[in-house]
């Protein structure tokens, strides 16, 4: 079904009358709004940016001249105005297109984007790339918002382009929030640029008191004093222009006429250059007007009320970790959390308002972050450093340099750890078992369930020195909403015997765990008997167990929600190897592939690791076991080592 808003190439808008434009943006939000409100998605920044979308490509000659969308997020104008229309119903389904900007999507999407704060990193790699080929034509624009623009990398970039001098335009898309309240020193920087009333009244006398034709007399004068009042005034209070990158607005970003007229200006000014436009998140749609933070990303929803439809109520790891922080903060006056711009979403927005003090929200600074909470470690406090697994691939180094060569106390809580669903690949946590499993003195622990979750948080910050410590869980439903009261304190390094069994042992690590309860359940019927253990951490292993499967089983069966590669069944076929067992060894996990996109369910179903693949994997196994031993070989050599039951 075709839309008015659905374009091939921004070419025909490129021919429109402002108010033909003016139309064209209000059949954009209309479409946003019915299509997020039955399918969910990213939500509020697309509307926020209609107008922005549609100035640029209306002045810009895309996909010649580059746009690079910082995050990707609000890019949903953009994909509807440059042929994604017909195929928008897929966004962000199996085999549908991207939620976010993707090079092999279209030509339009100039840079892949995801993650934060890459756009003008991006931007000033084509314009210097344009400036040694000779091109001096194409333009080369980055969209990044107030949120991404508080991270380093941002930072980086500015300094870099005020440097270079390269041709590129950045639009500071300010709308003052990032998922949460934007947080931060800049966002009251920008604030001020925005209402600063000194500048402000001073630029616009001097305005007023130009006439646009008298080129004569004392408006020449105006004019040099205004380039001095700017001169002096922005070149050493703004921060842009200090930067050597010429500071333009702040304008409002949903003024069609006045964005057309300054960009067609800016396009033809040289060098490095930043537009400051004011919008405002949700723009058109009253709820997110209202409640900004909480409509970022949705699930479906009504849109006549506003109102979310088919919410789930099942407790998730999130919620329990959020409320158990809080629960061990009551008792424990080391604990602080820190979150780099996922409050909401890693559940410490409770925590922030029950105890303010104790949660920092850093803005978009996963490196930052790390070391920040080093630095709480060296005085005596116990950070819990909450991240998504996709975004801490960003501290990597920080982990590794900062804490865990200093054997601080510091605790990753990973969030988003396994496949996250319709996000898609750049932000799956498919690679944090593999990155941190190498990094000596780290403990890695990735609970089966909500209880273990709850009793891992605690052991942590029970007494002892823990050092780096690694927790891991899904964006998912634990099992059952009912959890004991109280804690237990787990031993680091030990795994548990879920099911005894005598023909296959499964070891799962993580919430996959689950699947495997319920395979075992269906392959019992089938006069299958496995065995399941909970390895519950990827470092240091269950040398115990390990040893005493390994002597047991002719044939593991390893699974985790992470990539197979350097994952924990890699760590298991190290030990095996290193032992010099005879085992088969299975790996289950995700292939040396970046993951698709798809609900999390799908995923796991694809890439081989859900109920019904351990089963027909079991099955087969059990199929060869039989075939291939000696019917008096049929049990394997007793297993003598301890395993810690649980
Ligand atoms: C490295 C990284 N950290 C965190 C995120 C999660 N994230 C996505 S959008 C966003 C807020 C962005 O705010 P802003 O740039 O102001 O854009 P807005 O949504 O306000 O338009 C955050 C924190 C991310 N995508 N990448
Ligand atoms: C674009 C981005 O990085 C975030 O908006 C991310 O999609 C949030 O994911 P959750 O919805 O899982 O918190
Ligand atoms: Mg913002």
């Amino acid at each position: 079904m075709t839309d008015p808003c659905f374009m091939d190439t921004p070419d025909d808008l490129r021919r429109y009358t402002l108010s033909e434009l003016t139309g064209l943006c209000s059949a954009l939000r209309t479409y946003l709004i019915d299509h997020v409100s039955a399918h969910g998605g990213h939500f509020s920044s697309s509307l926020g940016v209609v107008e922005l979308t549609v100035a640029l490509h209306y002045v810009f000659d895309t996909p010649e001249d580059k746009i690079v969308w910082d995050v990707g997020h609000q890019a949903y104008a953009h994909k509807l105005l440059t042929g994604r229309g017909p195929l928008f119903h897929t966004n962000r389904l199996l085999d549908g297109i991207s939620g976010f900007p993707c090079r092999s999507e279209s030509d339009f999407d100039a840079f892949g984007t995801g993650h934060s704060s890459t756009s003008l990193s991006a931007v000033l790699g084509m314009a210097c790339a344009a400036r040694l080929q000779g091109n001096n034509t194409r333009k080369h624009i980055a969209v990044i918002g107030d949120g991404a623009m508080t991270a380093g990398q941002a930072f980086e970039a500015l300094n870099n382009a005020g440097y270079e001098n390269a041709d590129m335009l950045v639009i500071l898309n300010d709308n003052n929030m990032s998922i949460d309240a934007n947080t931060g020193a800049l966002q009251h920087y920008l604030s001020e640029l925005t209402t600063g009333k000194q500048y402000n009244n001073l630029k616009s006398r001097i305005k007023k008191m130009l006439s646009p034709d008298d080129a004569t007399g004392p408006a020449v004068m105006l004019y040099k004093l205004e380039k001095i009042l700017k001169g002096g005034l922005l070149r050493y209070s703004n921060l842009f222009e200090a930067l050597s990158i010429r500071y333009f607005g702040p304008i409002d970003g949903h003024d069609l006429k006045k964005l057309t007229r300054i960009l067609e200006k800016l396009k033809h000014i040289p060098g490095p250059k930043l537009l400051h436009c004011v919008t405002e998140k949700g723009r058109g749609f009253a709820p997110a007007m209202e409640h900004k933070a909480q409509w970022h990303a949705t699930s479906a929803f009504d849109k006549h009320t506003g109102i979310r439809t088919g919410t789930g109520n099942a407790t998730t790891f999130q919620e329990v970790f959020g409320n158990t922080l809080i629960e061990l903060a009551g008792n424990n006056p080391r604990i602080v959390a820190i979150s780099p711009a996922m409050l909401s979403g890693s559940a410490l927005s409770r925590m922030k308002r029950e105890m303010p003090d104790r949660v920092f929200d850093t803005g978009i600074t996963e490196q930052h972050a790390v070391t920040f909470a080093a630095g709480l470690a060296t005085d005596g406090l116990l950070p819990f450093c909450t991240i998504y697994s996709t975004f801490l691939q960003r501290a990597y180094d920080q982990v590794i340099h900062d804490v865990a060569l200093q054997q601080l106390d510091v605790v990753f809580c990973i969030d988003r750890a396994g496949v996250v669903g319709p996000d898609g690949p750049t932000h799956h946590g498919a690679f944090d078992i593999a990155y941190l499993r190498c990094i000596p003195g780290i403990t890695g622990a990735a609970p089966m369930d909500l209880e273990d979750l709850r009793n891992l948080l605690f052991t942590v910050q029970a007494g002892k020195s823990m050092g780096p410590f690694a927790i891991r869980y899904p964006k998912a439903a634990g099992n059952g909403n009912t959890l004991p009261p109280g804690f237990r304190e787990l031993e680091c390094g030990k795994g548990r015997r879920i099911r005894s069994g005598k023909d296959i042992a499964i070891l799962s690590l993580g919430a996959v765990g689950q699947y495997v309860q319920e395979a075992c359940a269906v392959l019992e019927k089938e006069h299958l008997d496995i065995a399941h253990y909970d390895l519950r951490f990827f470092k240091p292993l269950d040398d115990v167990l390990l040893h005493g499967v390994s002597r047991q089983f002719s044939t593991l069966v390893t699974i985790e929600d992470g990539c197979i590669n350097g994952g924990v069944g890699s760590a298991v076929l190290e030990f095996i190897a290193e032992h010099g067992y005879q085992v088969r060894v299975k790996r289950l996990g995700l292939p040396d592939t970046f993951a698709t996109q798809g609900t999390q369910q799908q995923l796991h179903a694809l890439y081989g690791y859900d109920q019904q693949a351990i089963i027909t994997l079991v099955r087969s196994l059990a199929n060869d076991i039989h075939r291939h031993k000696p019917a008096d070989e049929h049990q394997a050599p007793g297993f003598t080592g301890n395993i810690t039951l649980v």
